[in-house]
């Protein structure tokens, strides 16, 4: 279970990103986040995995207190949470499946990497990983030479292959067409469903948002005016969440 509770996140230059959060998602839940852009989504999320620290207020993912965890926990407990990118950070002059073996086993020596050299095991998970993705048949084709939707499967695949126990997507199909865009949510929600991670992103598009996630969240200026099933976001729920400021009062 990932637990908010009281939590506020205040930047550096004193700016609130996020003002008294209080959360409980389930193990297993498929959440969408929306919100006008600078609502505070991104902040949200990466507050779960530690790319931002919270100022105030508790954070759990599974009984691990996040804002006390240093060093090599951190990177433990990054190792249960995978996130994926709009962007998918993949290395492109390299294979699908040498880009999902390099993440499966990130304690392998750097010798052991530039030669690719890697243990049977992280190649089976690999595999099976592309296959949970549908791209398997693509496991030694170069990353340059896939679509943007391809890339982003192997992202996916990638973040898969260490076994985590949520998946945090920061505007995963931004970058996408719609068709393609609607194959990769599919990716998420099999995974979702199948097995059994919470998935948690980020979305700009309405419409997905409602037909893929069983929970959405909507955020404005850093604090939640929504949180429930998707099936009850009417417009007027709709229209508080993309409430403009120069709407406000009117
Ligand atoms: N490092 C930072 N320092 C100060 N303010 C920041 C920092 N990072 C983000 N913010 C501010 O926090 C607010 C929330 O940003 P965030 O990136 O979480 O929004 P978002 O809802 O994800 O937006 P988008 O949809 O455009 O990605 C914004 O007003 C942003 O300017």
């Amino acid at each position: 279970m990932i637990k908010f509770e009281n939590v506020q996140k205040t930047y550096p230059n004193g700016y609130v990103g996020l003002k008294d959060i209080n959360l409980e998602i389930e193990q297993g839940e498929f959440v969408a986040i929306i919100g006008l852009s600078g609502a505070g989504k991104s902040t949200l999320i990466r507050c779960i995995n530690r790319m931002h620290d919270i100022t105030d207020g508790t954070l759990t993912v599974n009984g691990t207190d996040v804002k006390n965890i240093k060093g090599k926990e951190v990177r433990d407990f990054r190792k249960t949470i995978g996130m994926i990118f709009q962007s998918f950070n993949l290395i492109t002059r390299a294979t699908v499946l040498k880009n999902v073996m390099i993440s499966s086993v990130p304690e392998l020596s750097w010798w052991r990497r530039i030669l690719g050299i890697f243990p049977e095991e992280a190649k089976v998970t690999g595999l099976e990983s592309l296959d949970n993705v549908g791209i398997l048949d693509k496991a030694y084709t170069r990353v340059d030479q896939l679509s943007g939707g391809q890339q982003q499967r192997v992202a996916l695949a990638r973040t898969l292959a260490r076994k985590p126990e949520v998946i945090l997507a920061d505007e995963p199909v931004a970058a996408l067409d719609p068709v393609t865009a609607k194959i990769v949510m599919d990716d998420f929600k099999r995974i979702n469903k199948d097995l059994n991670i919470s998935v948690l992103i980020n979305i700009h598009h309405v419409d997905l948002a409602l037909e893929y996630a069983d929970r959405v969240i909507g955020i404005r200026k850093g604090e939640i005016v929504y949180d429930g099933p998707s099936e009850n976001v009417t417009q007027d729920v709709l229209d508080e969440i993309y409430l403009k400021d120069s709407e406000e009062g009117k």
